[in-house]
């Protein structure tokens, strides 16, 4: 893409904003340089000769042929420190990109099922989060997704096999999620254990809306209690739906660069990111798997503005929606609002 000095003075001023990131899969942020590394290091054989290979094979046609490579790539985490060198690095781009907090999913069934102890998952995540917030001040939460194509008793299983260890990360482990193939595993699959996790006192989202239809947001909302929509975007096929979230204030995490490699959308100038903000919508932007998809936040929100004709005010909106749709304590999100106030008085 072009990179003018007009684009690089809002890449600048992208890189400045104060914001979260809210729909972040940590296996989504493993690099094929770190793939092969830990591959080496585990002694695992890949089925590419190079990290460029692989790095072509990621031309995807939809969800499901991400996924297939989503979950293969993953098959390198073997250890703890694996876990810890694949968040230490996605937390030190998130830094460089102006991240302030990261609400992170990660999916323990990918790893439990080859035989890594969920603790050696939570163990490796926690401490990079733990440390990084030591070096940079970047905080962080966890969001224990539960795969949609497996069944339900696959997700109670593994939510007794966390439970143990939330006193140990009770300051990270705030919430669950729902990820995986959408289509046919419709949100109400999952409402018992989303009740129990209710009842248990986590937040809630769930992934709705990314290519299954604006009737897996709604019951997303009725069924599961989420509090938060990953993607969402195709809610805006049902403008009673739409109406709704407005009204409700529901945040919805969109991911403009995921959609354009899954093929939700054909060119990012047809996203409807921009209508939703427009329409009063409480959109936020993020990168969802950004190894795969071409771009942490920052790019997300620069290839955004560049399609969409998205101005200064409407992307410091889009940062402070995403502060104002984490899961922070009020005072956190009021000092980070403060922040974002004071960088565009100093920018203006
Ligand atoms: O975009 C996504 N959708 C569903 N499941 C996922 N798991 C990682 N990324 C995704
Ligand atoms: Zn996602």
């Amino acid at each position: 893409m072009a990179t003018s000095a007009a684009t690089q003075d809002l890449s600048g001023f992208i890189a400045g904003l104060p914001k979260a990131e809210l729909h972040l899969h940590i296996e989504g942020t493993l690099e094929p340089e770190l793939i092969f590394a830990l591959a080496k290091r585990n002694g695992i054989a890949l089925p590419y000769p190079s990290e460029q290979a692989l790095r072509e094979a990621y031309a995807f046609t939809d969800l499901q042929s991400f996924l297939d490579l989503y979950y293969a790539g993953a098959g390198v985490l073997i250890t703890e420190q694996d876990f810890y060198d694949m968040t230490a690095a996605y937390l030190q781009r998130a830094h460089a990109d102006g991240v302030c907090h990261a609400e992170i999913m990660f999916d323990p069934q990918t790893h439990t099922a080859r035989g890594v102890a969920i603790e050696t998952v939570f163990a490796g995540i926690a401490r990079a989060l733990r440390d990084a917030r030591n070096d940079t001040g970047i905080t962080g939460y966890l969001l224990m997704s539960f795969l949609r194509h497996l069944s339900e008793q696959d997700a109670f299983d593994t939510l007794q096999a966390a439970l143990p260890l939330r006193a140990q990360y009770e300051d990270l482990w705030l919430g669950i999620g729902l990820d995986s193939a959408e289509r046919g595993n419709p949100p109400e699959k999952f409402a018992r254990v989303y009740q129990r996790c209710r009842e248990l006192g986590f937040r809630l989202v769930a992934h709705a809306g990314e290519e299954g239809p604006p009737a897996y947001v709604r019951d997303a909302l009725d069924l599961l209690h989420a509090e938060r929509i990953d993607h969402g975007v195709r809610a805006e096929e049902d403008p009673v739906l739409m109406q709704r979230l407005i009204a409700e204030q529901t945040p919805l995490t969109v991911c403009p660069l995921s959609n354009l490699k899954l093929r939700v959308v054909d060119d990012l100038g047809q996203h409807n990111l921009a209508r939703l903000l427009r329409s009063g919508a409480m959109v936020t932007v993020n990168s969802d798997d950004p190894a795969y998809f071409g771009g942490y936040v920052g790019q997300n929100y620069l290839e955004s503005a560049l399609a969409l004709d998205l101005s200064r005010a409407e992307l410091a909106a889009i940062a402070g929606n995403s502060i104002t749709a984490s899961f922070l304590p009020d005072a956190e999100k009021d000092k980070l609002h403060g922040q974002l106030a004071s960088y565009l008085a100093n920018a203006a």
